[in-house]
């Protein structure tokens, strides 16, 4: 055993510590210790070097007289770069509006992980998938709490397990111990019909537009399509948005987006805004009082089966999530108690439309905005014997391949989802030689990552093509993260892939569809995901179908 002394490269050397090395010590497990005692996330990247040179083996730091610098993937430790901020307002100015193009140009100027300040809320991005991969993993440096400065801050809900909840908590490990079989490949499967049932009940109302000789706002529609599913098969419920043409988004919807408006406004404008009793936080605490009283009259309402059954079984036997949380029982005959019930379906009726009606008006835009799109789709369901009786089986969209590449493409470039955070646990340096505080909010930059040029060639070109080339196939882990990953991604995700692979064949059989407005495609900054607010098509009922290819 010796003593030697360790400092971090680029921290002043009186900031030395005296470190006890094993005389047996190899390579690797030198640089886990040293990474150890500073906290730093990844000991691979771990150097050493005395004066000025680097020590390039273990022989060499053994041997090395007096104070050892220690170097982080070959580089100093050092501060987060961003914008210098004004007083009070920080870089609001530099972020919003355009807080998508913004970010995209921080990231061109300080590289790969950046720091800003809004009005008084210090966040930190990164566009580097390994840095998110870090972040994501829930470990002794990073988790999911929400602290005071977090996006979900305002609507935090420890009740409600999931989403709008912290991992450490009861309420988290319970709530994600019963909702995600619900949600599994298997349970999605039998509510296929459902779905088509859902998207057929909609074709009154696409067909009157067409008689008329109308254009519509995508968005709009997909909110009453998206949330039309997430009603029936959440919570039971038939919201009645295809009853009419202007059929009214029902109240929980409308208290939901709401909610998430809200939020983002709140957010934006520091945490000190949300604790005021007028304005925006007192209406979010309306909506909630609210929402909650509409659902416990849908848990009332839904239609329900009587005998218990264990969680996989009642997730491929329950008609909706409701019938199924009721009845779910674990191994131990524990049930989730009724009155933790109530919050989480809220949260996956939330977390379920507003995704799931953003990403579906992106790949209308797809549609219609990149040539060729809608006919190559087409072509691939008359190859697949589609009509317009045919039942859209999760067998028959596996058999859908160029429809799976448009819709990846799609999440790449137009996801819906764009700031997942997570708080630090510690203060700690990241690969690349960043310092970061404890109780830093940092968001993996969902949008930057997948249109980071590092990553992706040419990413601004939309090319369903790319997923099939090996470059794509064998990227870096967390270059492609539309329900982000680790232990807290998205439980709803098998359900929000089949919902789209069996509207979009639907919608593309029966119609074609035509770009209305000549407008640049906006998104609302204010809104907590990206959807397109402009975007105004026609549908055409067809009349002709291609033959099918030689
Ligand atoms: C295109 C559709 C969807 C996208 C892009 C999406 C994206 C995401 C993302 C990025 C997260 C992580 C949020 C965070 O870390 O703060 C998440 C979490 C979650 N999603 Fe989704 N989601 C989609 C559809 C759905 C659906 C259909 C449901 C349920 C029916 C759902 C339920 C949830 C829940 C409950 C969580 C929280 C999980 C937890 O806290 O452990 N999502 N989603």
């Amino acid at each position: 055993m010796s003593t030697k002394t360790f400092y971090l490269l680029g921290e002043d050397v009186s900031t030395a510590r005296e470190i006890d090395v094993p005389a047996t010590i190899g390579e690797d497990e030198l640089r886990q210790l040293v990474a150890s005692y500073f906290a730093i996330v990844d000991s691979k990247g771990v150097g050493f070097v005395r004066d000025d040179a680097a020590l390039v083996s273990l022989a060499d730091v053994l041997e090395a007289e007096g104070p050892i610098a220690v170097s982080i993937d070959g580089k100093a430790v050092r501060e987060v770069p961003g914008p210098k901020g004004l007083p009070y307002i920080g870089n609001y100015f530099e972020v919003y509006p355009d807080h998508l193009g913004n970010h995209q140009r921080l990231f061109e100027r300080y590289g790969p992980f950046i720091k800003t300040c809004n009005m008084g809320s210090t966040i930190y991005h990164t566009n580097d998938p390994a840095l998110s991969q870090i972040v994501f993993s829930e470990s002794e440096f990073f988790t999911k709490n929400i602290i005071p400065g977090h996006p979900l801050h305002p609507i935090k809900n420890k009740e409600s397990g999931v989403f709008l909840g912290d991992t450490d908590t009861e309420e988290w490990r319970l709530t994600h111990k019963f909702l995600p079989p619900a949600l599994g490949p298997k349970a999605v499967r039998h509510y296929a019909p459902t779905m088509q049932k859902t998207i057929e009940d909609a074709y009154k109302v696409f067909d009157e537009l067409d008689d008329r000789d109308e254009a519509w706002n995508v968005y709009p529609y997909m909110l009453k399509l998206g949330s039309q599913a997430v009603g029936k098969l959440v919570l039971g419920m038939d919201f009645g948005h295809f009853n009419a043409v202007d059929a009214p988004l029902h109240a929980m919807v409308m208290r939901i987006a709401q909610s998430l408006e809200l939020n983002k406004k709140i957010t934006s404008m520091g945490s000190w805004y949300a604790s005021m009793p007028f304005g925006a936080p007192a209406q979010l605490k309306a909506a909630r009082t609210h929402i909650e009283a509409m659902l416990n009259q849908a848990i009332e309402e839904a239609s329900k089966g009587v005998e218990d059954l264990e969680l996989q079984e009642a997730a491929v036997k329950a008609e909706n999530m409701v019938d199924y949380v009721l009845r779910a029982t674990d191994s131990k005959g524990n049930k989730l108690p009724i009155e933790k019930i109530r919050e989480p379906l809220v949260v996956a009726t939330g977390a379920g439309f507003t995704t799931t009606s953003s990403l579906l008006s992106w790949l209308m835009y797809g549609l219609v905005a990149y040539p060729g799109m809608q006919e190559r789709l087409l072509q691939e369901l008359i190859d697949n014997d589609v009509d317009e009786n045919t039942a859209i089986t999760p067998e028959l969209t596996q058999k859908l391949t160029f429809l799976d590449s448009y819709i990846k493409e799609t999440q790449r470039k137009h996801n819906p989802s764009y700031q997942p955070a997570r708080t630090s646990k510690v203060d700690m340096i990241l690969p690349g030689g960043y310092k970061l505080p404890k109780d830093s909010i940092v968001i993996p930059a969902i949008h930057h990552i997948h249109n980071n040029p590092a990553i992706w060639d040419n990413p601004a070109h939309f090319d369903p093509d790319r997923w099939s080339t090996e470059a794509v196939k064998n990227r870096p882990t967390a270059s492609y993260i539309p329900f982000a990953t680790g232990p807290r991604m998205c439980i709803g995700f098998n359900f929000a892939l089949q919902e789209v692979k069996v509207f979009l064949p639907k919608l593309i059989y029966r119609y074609r569809f035509s770009k209305a407005s000549e407008a640049t495609v906006d998104y609302d900054p204010m809104f907590q995901l990206i959807r397109p607010t402009n975007l105004y098509v026609r549908a055409e009922k067809r009349v002709k179908w291609p033959p099918r290819s030689e």
